[in-house]
């Protein structure tokens, strides 16, 4: 983000403004363009000289207004796991998130049960048992091509069984536009639900930040299926800026709760708002 706000500080330094250009670059910048035409409107609406720090500050202002400033911290239920539901496309990160966060969390004291239910992909479920067992973390996996629902049903029992604070449920990548898949990720929502109808209390949607503006239609789709409540912005140490996670909170409320700068398991952060529109200068 911040290579974007540079640009437009040094794109945007003379008096007369291309507003259609202006609200270009913002798009660009994976803004959204719903907030590039607020921030341009706003823009327009000031009756004096505008130069790029203007334009910076104004869109600053826009972003803080949208994003919260805190987002609470994964606090366990007591009594039972709480179930955490990690969704996305294919390849956005979604089994090292889940790995990351089971780190997060197993750091903070908590006592974790992973499933690995993206029975599709073999090498998933590979790659979760290493990092289950390099991170000691219990990990509930079924045959290959089984239902994934009821690896998570299976990786429920265990939790409670084992008095877990946390179940995480790694799942398959799945484009948004095939509604046979999406069906699917309804089904293991529904399953989850049965011994405890508040389950999955979050789930996840796994977004790659190198995938710009894209992220926002999967966001709708995945929304529309089974209800998120939250987003983990993966590849933040790439060339992507992330901003679409400003109009996927914008239009849909869902905040971000994590970041993933990185392939290793410390590679991962609460999302600070804050910090990230400081950052954007
Ligand atoms: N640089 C970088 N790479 C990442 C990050 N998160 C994940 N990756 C890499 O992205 C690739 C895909 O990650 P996976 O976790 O396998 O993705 P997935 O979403 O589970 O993949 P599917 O199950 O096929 O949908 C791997 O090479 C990861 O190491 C990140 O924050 N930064």
């Amino acid at each position: 983000m911040a290579g974007f706000f540079k640009s437009l500080l040094q794109r945007f330094t003379k008096p007369d403004i291309d507003w259609d250009e202006l609200e270009a670059s913002l798009i660009s910048g994976d803004l959204g363009p719903r907030l590039a035409l607020q921030i341009v409107k706003d823009l327009k609406s000031r009756q004096r000289t505008l130069h790029g720090a203007d334009i910076v500050q104004v869109a600053r202002e826009h972003v803080r207004k949208i994003l919260p400033e805190t987002v609470p911290p994964l606090e366990p239920i007591p009594g039972k796991p709480k179930v955490l539901l990690i969704v996305g496309v294919n390849g956005t990160g979604k089994t090292t998130s889940t790995a990351k966060l089971a780190n997060l969390l197993h750091k903070r004291g908590y006592k974790i049960v992973l499933a690995a239910a993206d029975t599709f992909r073999a090498a998933a479920v590979e790659q979760l048992t290493v990092w289950s067992e390099r991170l000691q973390i219990p990990l509930v996996k079924g045959p290959p091509n089984c239902d994934p629902a009821a690896v998570c049903f299976d990786g429920y029992e265990k939790a409670v069984k084992t008095e877990a604070d946390f179940l995480i449920c790694d799942t398959a990548g799945r484009l948004h536009t095939k509604h046979n898949l999406m069906e699917e990720l309804k089904k293991i929502h529904r399953i989850l639900g049965r011994k405890d109808t508040s389950s999955p209390h979050e789930v996840l949607l796994v977004c790659d930040a190198t995938t710009g503006g894209n992220a926002l239609q999967q966001a709708r789709e995945f929304h529309k299926a089974i209800p998120l409540t939250g987003v983990i912005v993966t590849k933040l140490d790439g060339s992507g800026k992330g901003g679409v996670l400003v109009p996927i909170q914008q239009e849909l409320g869902v905040p971000t709760r994590f970041i993933g700068l990185g392939e290793k398991a410390e590679d991962f952060q609460p999302f600070d708002s804050k910090r990230f529109v400081e950052e954007l200068l």
